[in-house]
């Protein structure tokens, strides 16, 4: 099946892809990454306590009289509270994070403040209330602090381990297999002497693979394929037993050469292929067996740009995260640009000036257009010429890489 709209694309891997069932409880520390698989409510309040946000001086805001001058009795110092009711007319120091005595309602600023022995001169006298965060301000206890499907991120390490937790259960990690296909395909290191006519480095698995090591993955790459139909069938039904996913690029044009399209209908399922963007037209989504496969084209543009529409839809899926977000900023075309109406086009752009200069050529072979760009613009479809001025979507590499 062919599709139109990228949408359309990332609705069937959403509702065709599920996550892997396994669950497990992991440090902390080791779930950075990792997909939350359950709602996790706050088993504290936080702050626990009223507490101040400056080093300053506690006190009762109706005991401040004209002269405005309070008494020292003590101290309030982080993690060694005051200890009784303050006075009347009294004041306590109070340090960042200290708990508010009991009694007092408001601090002041250590710098508004001259001190005279045991006597307190506020110069300013702030407002009731004024510098004390309220316990239960960030989150009560119960609410839900972070809901399955998070991707966990270090800041929420940090909610977490406040709220006293120490583990998270976690979805496993994804195993992933990366093969590469072509007969003109070479590596420094595969022993046979510099390229011949006609061969080319290998730069696909190379880059999937540094694009997966921000995912919760084992990652094998797997020995190159040459374009042979029948090695093409006995690699990927083999690998199918193994991974969750298999991300293969190349052989899935129409060429007699194109071996992975076929190979894949004829062991499993294909759940489309083909959809109206470019670069990356001829993509796959497969499945054999319990293994999924995404087929991406070739040309090593097309590898980046599937996988940051695609690939990371599929990988979400698969690990249990919430759908990837796009980051999308609009923007000014510096350069006037044309393409075919029907297609959805996604072109490498640097942004200078506050506008998005496109790269001087649009191939998606042109690995120098990744390399020198900071991220994509959306040119939709329906659409065949954009002028200078024309403000459409940028995708930021840091948004659609991760
Ligand atoms: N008659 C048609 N021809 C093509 C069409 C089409 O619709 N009709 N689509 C074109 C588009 S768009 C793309 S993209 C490519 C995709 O083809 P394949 O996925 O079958 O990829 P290959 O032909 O195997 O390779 C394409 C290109 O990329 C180079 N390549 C492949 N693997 C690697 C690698 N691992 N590292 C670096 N470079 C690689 C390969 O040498 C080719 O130059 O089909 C168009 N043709
Ligand atoms: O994906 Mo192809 O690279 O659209 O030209």
């Amino acid at each position: 099946m062919s599709i139109n709209h990228l949408s359309d694309a990332l609705a069937l891997i959403a509702a065709r892809v599920q996550p892997v069932a396994e669950i497990e409880r992991v440090r902390l520390t080791d779930a950075i990454g990792r997909a939350l698989a359950a709602d996790i409510p706050a088993a504290l309040t936080l702050p626990p306590f009223d507490n101040t946000g400056v080093d300053g001086w506690a006190f009762r805001h109706g005991d401040v009289g004209p002269d405005a001058k309070l008494q020292i009795v003590g101290e309030s110092a982080a993690g060694i509270p005051f200890t009784g009711t303050l006075p009347a007319g009294r004041t306590t120091r109070i340090s960042t994070g200290a708990v508010i005595p009991n009694g007092a309602d408001t601090v002041v600023m250590q710098e508004d403040c001259t001190r005279d022995g045991d006597i307190l001169v506020l110069n300013t006298v702030p407002k009731h209330g004024a510098n004390i965060r309220k316990s239960g301000e960030d989150i009560r206890a119960g609410d839900l602090a972070l809901g399955a499907g998070r991707r966990l991120a270090p800041q929420d390490l940090a909610l977490l381990l406040s709220l006293g937790e120490s583990h998270a259960p976690v979805r496993r990690k994804l195993r992933v297999g990366i093969i590469s296909t072509g007969t003109e395909l070479r590596t420094l290191d595969d022993g046979k002497g510099p390229p011949q006519e006609g061969q080319i480095f290998d730069s696909n698995r190379p880059m999937l693979a540094a694009l997966l090591q921000r995912w919760p993955v084992e990652a094998t790459t797997l020995p190159i394929l040459t374009d042979d139909r029948a090695a093409t069938e006995r690699a990927l039904l083999d690998a199918s037993k193994t991974f969750d996913l298999l991300l293969t690029t190349g052989g899935v044009s129409v060429g007699d050469h194109d071996h992975v399209r076929p190979s894949v209908e004829t062991l499993g399922e294909i759940l489309f292929w083909r959809i109206a963007i470019r670069p990356g037209r001829p993509v796959l989504l497969g499945r054999i067996g319990n293994a999924h496969i995404l087929g991406l084209p070739g040309n090593p543009v097309s590898v980046a740009v599937i996988f940051a529409l695609l690939g990371r839809a599929v990988l979400s899926a698969l690990a249990g995260f919430d759908a990837p977000r796009f980051v999308r900023i609009p923007v000014q075309l510096a350069n006037a640009h044309t393409k075919p109406a029907r297609l959805n086009e996604f072109v490498r752009a640097r942004i200078e000036d506050g506008r998005a200069t496109l790269y001087r050529a649009q191939g998606s072979n042109l690995l120098t257009s990744l390399a020198w760009s900071d991220g994509l613009c959306d040119l939709p479809a329906g659409r065949d010429s954009f002028a200078p001025g024309d403000v459409v979507d940028f995708l930021p590499f840091g948004g659609i890489f991760d």
